[in-house]
């Protein structure tokens, strides 16, 4: 059974299409990465996943049933991010408590051992935690509630790098003791993609692909070679990053649908095959710039920025 369905989704804020036509449904137990450049949508996914927002158009089914304001999905689901706002008098005991009164699966004593092994205290009020403190009981009220269909929404904002790490090992192992959907957003694959098993790539508010992370290690490849056979070449494929590469070579990322007997040819042409990283790959497949950050410094660098001239 799929527990999540979007078809056709559309949300536009004023003018501004967040999220357009998108389709994709997620099956059973599963940890999905939402991944996306700054802007591609990622959080407007997620609130409209959880009944948070309404869609322009399309139609949306978690459990079988519209989330917009239905208390199955509420009390199946959690949303955490970073601007999750409580009851300003409660202290975290209190929070914990009313999610363990709330939440059917609530393990109490798991989050108040998480508590104690990252330093927080009971009695604190959650307002005067640190940034990082904040993401971190949000992260454990949101784990301990093993709730069917958890959301984490850039969830190691402020974390440092050694929470990050015991973090992302909590996940992954409460995940395999108590299997579940879990659904993490984030800007860096590279950071998340070891605890992935799916991947849900998003491009301007668009679906770019879903797909097992082992997949997208093959969906792209770097190619370089002698700037005028690399042309013509890549004329062909559809190219998603090209550099020159010294004063003769030129070096692109493709898509890679390529057979066998092709990539044989395009070797013995003398064009190399370098392998990316997933990484890479999604960095280079999400690019909406045209040039990248050396043309604008070596653009400025001897000028300045000229204030009279641009007056
Ligand atoms: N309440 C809003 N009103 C108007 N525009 C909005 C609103 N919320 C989001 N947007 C716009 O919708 C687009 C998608 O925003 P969204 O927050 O979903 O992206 P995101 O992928 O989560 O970004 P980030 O990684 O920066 O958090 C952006 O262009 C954003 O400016």
């Amino acid at each position: 059974m799929n527990i999540v369905e979007f078809k056709d989704v559309t949300k536009i804020y004023g003018r501004k299409k967040a999220i357009e036509e998108f389709s994709f449904s997620l099956g059973e137990n599963k940890i999905t990465g939402i991944i996306g450049r700054n802007g591609a949508g990622k959080t407007t996914l997620l609130k409209l996943l959880s009944g948070f927002l309404v869609t322009n158009s399309g139609q949306i089914r978690v459990f079988e049933e519209d989330p917009f304001n239905s208390l199955l999905v509420s009390s199946n689901m959690i949303f955490v991010d970073d601007s999750m706002s409580f009851n300003p008098k409660l202290t975290l005991l209190e929070i914990l408590e009313s999610a363990n009164h709330f939440y059917e699966k609530y393990d109490m004593k798991f989050a108040l051992d998480l508590m104690e092994y990252f330093s927080l205290s009971r009695e604190q009020l959650h307002r005067n935690l640190s940034k990082g403190m904040q993401s971190t009981f949000n992260m454990i009220l949101g784990i301990a509630s093993r709730s069917p269909l958890t959301i984490l929404d850039e969830p190691t904002t402020g974390m440092d790098a050694a929470v990050r790490k015991d973090f992302y090992r909590l996940v992954l192992k409460d995940y395999i003791n108590h299997p579940r959907n879990i659904v993490i957003s984030s800007h860096l694959l590279g950071e998340v993609e070891h605890i992935l098993e799916d991947i849900l790539l998003l491009k301007e508010g668009k679906k770019l692909l879903h797909m097992p992370v082992s997949d997208l290690k093959n969906y792209g490849m770097g190619l370089r070679g002698e700037k005028k056979l690399m042309l013509e070449f890549i004329k062909s494929q559809q190219v998603y990053h090209k550099e020159d590469f010294g004063d003769q070579d030129l070096f692109a990322v493709v898509k890679n649908d390529f057979e066998k007997k092709t990539l044989e040819s395009i070797k013995s042409q003398g064009i190399e095959i370098i392998p990316l990283s997933t990484n890479d790959i999604c960095v280079h497949i999400t690019n909406t710039k045209r040039g990248d950050i050396d043309d604008i410094l070596s653009k400025n660098q001897f000028t300045g920025y000229n204030k009279k001239a641009n007056q």
